[in-house]
């Protein structure tokens, strides 16, 4: 099965740019036979988080038409990375995914927020622990960038049977040996694929102005090989996986058979 991935700079707070931008991408980048397109975590606004109030979309009303109009296009299911998203008075970082018939498939809000990008001042977490949805007919799941730090939220998905877990991120360069090291983890904690979208470019949040974000978006296979990687600039990653090689890794490390969750606890 064939993937791509758009490694791209996310303009902060110009939501029409961004949208042109990825609909170029679509036009000029998709190859024939991708059967899934994963794009960066919050794609609409970046990460400009002072005009969120104006900007945001509201319910989704703005993002999900406008991805289920590429996917029916370019017939291609979407993991449509995460948006800025206001919901009953809240603003919410919400990832969603969309198949190549314009179904929505999953909706899930970022549950920590992350504090190195003051994300949480201006945002509500979401209180839902990522599931596994069907895409293209292969069970998975998405979860977004700062999510990753917390493995209890991966787990939960592969223990129901995910054989990829997407990540959709604006990963800094500040911890990116944390990014690719975390990624390798879950891949191999899992016995899963991992697929990670990531930004470039700088981060404009006027409190952090120096750092940017880092690319390196990747494509790992259940045993912890990278299978592809980009820079640290603009890229499109195509990668071919293998999904059976997430049953032989399950196989050869068994280890949902060996959980023993009525051990496992936390410090109160
Ligand atoms: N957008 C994010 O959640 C950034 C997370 C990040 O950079 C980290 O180090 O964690």
């Amino acid at each position: 099965m064939k993937i791509q991935l758009f490694q791209i700079e996310i303009i902060e707070g110009e939501v029409e740019q961004n949208e042109s931008r990825i609909k170029a991408l679509f036009k000029e980048n998709l190859d024939a036979d991708t059967e899934i397109v994963v794009i960066p975590e919050m794609w609409n606004n970046g990460y400009d988080l002072h005009h969120l109030a104006e900007k945001a979309d509201i319910n989704l009303t703005r993002s999900l038409p406008f991805i289920q109009g590429l996917a029916a296009k370019h017939h291609v299911d979407m993991i449509a990375g995460s948006v800025s998203n206001k919901r009953n008075d809240n603003i919410y970082n919400t990832a969603f995914a969309v198949s190549k018939t314009g179904k929505l498939l999953y909706q899930k809000d970022k549950i920590h927020l992350v504090p190195m990008l003051d994300e949480h001042l201006y945002l509500t977490g979401g209180d839902e622990v990522p599931e596994v949805f069907e895409i293209n007919g292969i069970k998975a799941s998405q979860i977004i960038c700062y999510d990753l730090r917390f493995p209890e939220i991966t787990r939960f998905p592969t223990s129901q049977g995910a054989k990829i877990i997407f990540y959709v991120a604006q990963w800094t360069t500040k911890n990116i040996d944390h990014w690719r090291t975390l990624l390798k983890a879950r891949a191999i904690e899992n016995c899963v694929y991992v697929i990670a979208c990531n930004s470039v470019g700088d981060v404009n949040n006027e409190n952090h102005v120096g750092n940017t974000y880092a690319g390196h978006s990747i494509v790992i296979d259940p045993n912890g090989n990278i299978v592809e990687e980009a820079g640290n600039q603009e890229a499109i990653i195509t990668a071919e996986i293998d999904i059976q090689k997430v049953a032989k890794q399950q196989q050869n490390i068994p280890i949902f058979e060996n959980l023993r969750p009525d051990v496992y606890k936390y410090a109160e």
